[in-house]
């Protein structure tokens, strides 16, 4: 009642004098008329709050802004470059660094700002009859990485070229045409660059760089020698292993690495044309040599490859580019995929030559490596295989065992249908692959199937 009469005088005062609907609810005694007053300086304080959280909004924003802002115009500013151009059998890769010096070290982040990389295909190798022609692909990946380099920065931003397996396995006068070429646009490039800048690296700094980069991304580079990770890399010519070994290991398998105080006693060897590519080339020559050979009707049975496959007209086309051209091939294969014929076949290529072996034990080949210690990332071919499959951490080898025995075992025309996406020359490399994986890592080297490691 009180409420509606004070409202019922309030309005016989003045409609002016109204004061903006305040809703209360019932029992809420409405002050005296000084409640008029009230309204008017409280809604004078509440307008005036609302501008003071305004403004202290507006410069917290501000200053918010402006320390994003000078933070990332400071971390551009003091950002340096690097440019390494990898140079693989199965394609060229261009990376861009940017880093910090932070207490005399590099520190990289792979941020969107700081680091972006390239791949072109084929590879440099592609070009050993036309080394000229190389030169249109390595000027576009320049070009590609002068656009991530702030241009005042060009001069002090060094670049890179190093060449892998693809390369190694041409003549050495291929290799200096193709270099020349390379040289040429690097030169001219605008980057900081010294002919000995691009070169075809041998296999154990391959090897042993992979090892640095792991060990760097994995923060145990520094730290103690047996606690560090070792590498297993399936390229496409060449495969490479790595790692600390407490054996002793023969000078020509043995590298020494010191970072900071520590030093590394490495095992470190690079099997080339063991890469996954080469090897798969290797087998499909060998059972066409078998058929080629034969007395029978011709057809040897190929089972890296799903049945149904047509091997005659195809064997060509599928190749990679650098083996392709090589017209070696009049296919009288029949394909009869079959995982575990597939892996022996893989396993008596990767034991050829065993008979050589002079030392207390080989691996692959001829090769000596010590047991394998300590934990390891397998990369390269391993990684596109068990991704492909979707293979997780967890009983990685004989779940790849499985995906093997039913990727092999599949109709064409089936996985054609499943994987509808795929080219034929990306497919057709899975059966063979998850074979070659097993081969390598438990039937030669060692690694029990339940490996934890
Ligand atoms: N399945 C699959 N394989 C890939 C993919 N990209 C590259 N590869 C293969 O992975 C292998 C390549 O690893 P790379 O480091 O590119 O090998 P590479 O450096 O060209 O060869 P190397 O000169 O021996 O080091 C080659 O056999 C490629 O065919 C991919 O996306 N999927
Ligand atoms: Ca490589």
């Amino acid at each position: 009642m009180q409420q509606s009469n004070a409202r019922s005088r309030l309005k016989s005062k003045s409609d002016v004098m109204d004061p903006p609907e305040v809703q209360t609810s019932p029992g809420h005694h409405r002050s005296s008329p000084s409640t008029v007053a009230k309204p008017k300086s409280k809604r004078t304080k509440s307008i005036i709050f609302v501008i003071v959280a305004c403004v202290t909004i507006a410069l917290g924003l501000f200053f918010v802004c402006y320390s994003i802002l000078s933070s990332r115009r400071n971390r551009s500013v003091s950002l340096r470059y690097s440019v390494i151009i990898d140079g693989g059998s199965s394609g060229t890769r261009i990376h861009v660094f940017g880093y910090r010096i932070e207490s005399g070290k590099p520190v990289f982040d792979f941020g969107e700002e700081s680091y972006g990389s390239l791949k072109l295909s084929p590879g440099l190798s592609a070009y050993g009859d036309n080394p000229e022609g190389v030169s249109e692909s390595v000027t576009e990946l320049v070009e590609f990485a002068k656009k991530r380099v702030p241009k005042g920065k060009l001069k002090k931003s060094d670049i890179r070229l190093m060449a892998t397996a693809g390369m190694r396995l041409l003549q050495v006068p291929a290799q200096e045409q193709i270099l020349h070429v390379t040289r040429r646009v690097l030169r001219s490039s605008g980057f900081d660059f010294r002919e000995e800048w691009a070169s075809v690296i041998s296999g154990s700094d391959e090897g042993v760089y992979a090892w640095v980069v792991a060990n760097h991304a994995l923060g145990s580079l520094g730290g103690e020698p047996l606690k560090t990770t070792g590498i297993v890399e399936l390229g496409g010519a060449s495969a490479q292993v790595t790692f600390v070994s407490s054996e002793l290991v023969p000078s020509e398998f043995s590298r020494s690495l010191d970072y900071g105080n520590v030093s590394y006693n490495l095992y470190t060897h690079s099997f080339l044309d063991f890469g996954q590519d080469v090897a798969h080339e290797k087998l499909s020559e060998s059972l066409h040599n078998l058929a080629a050979n034969s007395t029978g009707e011709g057809i040897v049975p190929d089972p890296c490859t799903p049945k149904g496959y047509i091997l005659e007209t195809n064997l060509q086309k599928d190749l990679p580019g650098f083996l392709a051209d090589k017209g070696k091939f009049t296919a009288t294969l029949e394909a009869a995929g079959n995982f575990s014929e597939c892996r022996s076949a893989a396993f008596a290529m990767l034991q050829e030559g065993k008979g050589k072996c002079t030392y207390k034990h080989c691996s692959i080949g001829s090769i000596f490596t010590p047991n394998l210690q300590g934990s390891f990332l397998a990369t390269e071919n391993f990684f596109h295989t068990s991704k492909f499959f979707g293979l997780g951490e967890k009983d990685w080898l004989s779940e790849m065992i499985l995906a093997g025995n039913r990727f092999c075992g599949e109709d064409w025309s089936k996985l054609k249908l499943k994987y509808p996406t795929f080219k034929d020359e990306n497919l057709l490399r899975y059966c063979f692959s998850s074979a070659y994986i097993i081969s390598m890592l438990h039937d030669s080297l060692g690694v029990a199937l339940d490996d934890e490691r």
